[in-house]
């Protein structure tokens, strides 16, 4: 592993230096072979199961790594927190993966960090597990995401209302630059590391931008707006709902980071929260957009002094750029969908009619990824058809028509469905149930299984049909935690 530590270069005001805290007895439970291959981790580790249980556990420090954890604020609920900051995690450092990107690996479960608060440093194994397997999922399902390297489990037990295996997760990052990140910074009227910080990010996530005075903090809010966007959107078409989008869990790279208690959304409903502490709906699958832009208004906010030394002059150039994401996220929203629907000529004037087809799934109360699996084989599959027009009536001759008319073949709307149109995702009760399976047995194997159908969400393998049912109670009364 030939590590960089370029974020380390930042200087002291980013980070704390601090080592993980050997755990008692580190055994490698899951290992990411595809992820490691791009990495091009050596092939001494890679036969080694003992060295990479030591190493991603944070008992052995590899060579070149600068163990750091880093420093972030944010909006918790809408609450202010300014001192957050890794209090669980260690930036080992970073690597370059096999398309010449930089990736930050990061153990998280590995002790206690001066940012710690009241926190023991430490990850149970079902959340380091579901974080795998979640983020995974979402790889593979084709959005912007954080992944993992590996689960090692501590050998120790941590407490959470009872004791429970710890664990120690390696998560593989773009970056770890968070909205709360530069918030930090802010809050404390540090604008020379605000500069810093935004000069670094620009380098690293959006070489394209060129621009200098007040047009780079434009340009970069633009970028990531758009980032934000796209990652929404994609969210939105799988039915993930992230269930803590503080801006301290909004990576400005636009992946999805932190995955704790995030849930896939079962019947269509706008409104749906599995989240037991979000008790306003905040984090609402439909919510999403909105706290995007909440988010994104909390980073402009942060770049305020570095536009103009005047506030209202700063304000003054930054509304106009704010003001385009309802149209900017729409557009690219009813696209998405139109693109569910097979409509490769996608035009505004189709959002009413895929409106209707929402208020249907959601007055039938329609399981979302079911619904347009069923719709997509519908178009070569009489079984499908007659079931579609059963739950959908009208709408769905409407659909056919719609199709019919458009200058591209059937065939075409078929291979468009069937890239947008995931057959499985990991849906909550088949999560549960395999986390379950894993600290019963203490191994990976249920992970295992049901992650060779979570990395094939688009074409059936033979075990796909094993994780395709909704739960026979519409996952009524489930709910995730926080802070596992
Ligand atoms: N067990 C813990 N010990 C110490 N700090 C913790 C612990 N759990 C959470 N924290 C800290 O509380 C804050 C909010 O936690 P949150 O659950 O959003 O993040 P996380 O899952 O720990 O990490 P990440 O956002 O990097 O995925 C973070 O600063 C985090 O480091
Ligand atoms: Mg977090």
């Amino acid at each position: 592993m030939k590590f960089t530590n370029t974020y380390a270069q930042l200087g002291d005001a980013f980070f704390k230096r601090v080592l993980p805290l050997p755990v008692a007895q580190p055994k490698l439970l899951i290992w990411n072979d595809k992820l490691a291959e791009s990495l091009g981790l050596g092939a001494a580790l890679l036969s080694d199961s003992d060295l990479k249980a030591h190493i991603f556990s944070g008992n052995q420090l590899p060579e070149g790594a600068e163990s750091i954890a880093l420093a972030y604020s944010g909006h918790q609920f809408g609450q202010l927190n300014p001192q957050l900051g890794d209090g669980r995690a260690h930036l080992l450092g970073e690597l370059m993966d096999s398309s010449n990107h930089r990736v930050d690996i990061q153990l998280k479960g590995s002790g206690p960090t001066p940012f710690s608060r009241q926190g023991d440093g430490r990850c149970a194994l079902g959340p380091a597990l579901r974080e795998f397997i979640m983020s995974e999922a979402m790889y593979y399902l084709g959005v912007p995401t954080s992944r993992c390297l590996s689960v090692v489990a501590t050998g120790e037990t941590v407490y959470r209302e009872r004791g429970r295996p710890g664990a120690v997760v390696t998560r593989v990052a773009a970056s770890h630059i968070r909205v709360g990140t530069f918030q930090y910074f802010a809050i404390r009227k540090d604008t020379e590391s605000l500069r810093a910080l935004l000069a670094y990010t620009v380098e690293r996530h959006f070489p394209e931008i060129s621009s200098d005075g007040e047009d780079l903090e434009l340009d970069f809010l633009d970028a990531v707006m758009e980032k934000q966007i796209t990652l929404i959107v994609e969210w939105m078409r799988v039915g993930f709902i992230h269930g803590v989008m503080n801006t301290d869990n909004s990576a400005i790279s636009g992946e999805t980071i932190d995955f704790g208690p995030c849930a896939m959304m079962g019947a269509y409903d706008p409104g749906t929260v599995y989240s037991s502490i979000d008790t306003q709906g905040r984090y609402a699958f439909g919510n999403q957009p909105n706290i995007a832009l909440w988010n994104i208004t909390r980073l402009a906010e942060c770049l305020l002094p570095l536009i103009n030394s005047e506030q209202d002059a700063a304000i003054a150039s930054l509304e106009p750029l704010l003001k385009t994401f309802t149209d900017r996220f729409q557009n690219s929203y009813f696209k998405m969908l139109g693109s569910k629907l097979g409509m490769t000529d996608f035009a505004l004037s189709d959002q009413d009619f895929i409106l209707e087809l929402m208020e249907v799934m959601q007055a039938k109360k329609l399981d979302y990824t079911q619904t347009f699996s069923m719709l997509t084989q519908s178009l070569d599959d009489d079984v499908a058809a007659e079931k579609s027009q059963k739950n959908l009536g009208d709408w769905y001759i409407a659909w056919r028509g719609r199709l019919e008319q458009s200058a591209d073949t059937i065939e075409c709307s078929r291979l468009l469905m069937k890239e947008k149109n995931p057959l499985v995702i990991p849906r909550n009760h088949h999560v549960e149930a395999v986390l379950k399976a894993c600290e019963d047995s203490g191994t990976a194997v249920a992970a295992d299984d049901f992650l060779s159908v979570l990395r094939s969400p688009y074409f059936e393998i033979p075990t796909t049909v094993n994780y395709q049912d909704f739960p026979v109670d519409g996952d009524k009364g489930y709910h995730t935690f926080c802070g596992t």
